[in-house]
């Protein structure tokens, strides 16, 4: 089955990081997740998650470091999610596609409804956080 290669963004204020909800209508409606996307051709995924984050949120941002990745199998695909920490340079966030999102401290991301391939990388981070 095919492999398709998402990237996923780790962007953190304070003690607290940035979760996004998925659109009512899109696949896998109202599930919580790291915001990008698929990474397209003759594109790099650093390129994709700060394109991504300014078409779905309109920000400028910089990848500043990688936590790692989780390969989810979704039965009709197979997601391989690359997790970046990305910065935020400017711009005030835009919902343009997402319901909705949240702040939420490292100790509760545990409490939302992920997206299947997100868990794994929420525990990394969680593991990442009580190692710092
Ligand atoms: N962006 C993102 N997608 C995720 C996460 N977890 C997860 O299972 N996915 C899945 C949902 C989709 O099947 C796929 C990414 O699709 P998408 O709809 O967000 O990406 P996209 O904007 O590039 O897609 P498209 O609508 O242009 O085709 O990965 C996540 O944390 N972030």
């Amino acid at each position: 089955m095919k492999i398709i290669e998402v990237t996923a963004a780790i962007i953190q204020k304070q003690d607290e990081v940035l979760a996004a909800q998925r659109s009512h209508d899109d696949e896998l409606g109202y599930k919580w997740e790291f915001p990008g996307g698929k990474i397209e051709q003759n594109e790099s995924a650093e390129e994709c998650i700060v394109r991504e984050l300014e078409e779905e949120f309109g920000i400028k941002t910089k990848v500043v470091g990688y936590l790692g990745e989780s390969k989810y199998d979704y039965d009709n695909k197979i997601i391989l999610l690359k997790a970046f920490f990305v910065e935020h340079i400017q711009g005030v966030y835009q919902l343009r596609v997402h319901q909705n999102i949240r702040w939420i401290k490292i100790t509760e991301l545990k409490t939302l409804d992920w997206a299947p391939a997100d868990i794994e990388l929420v525990n990394q981070l969680v593991k990442h956080h009580k190692l710092k």
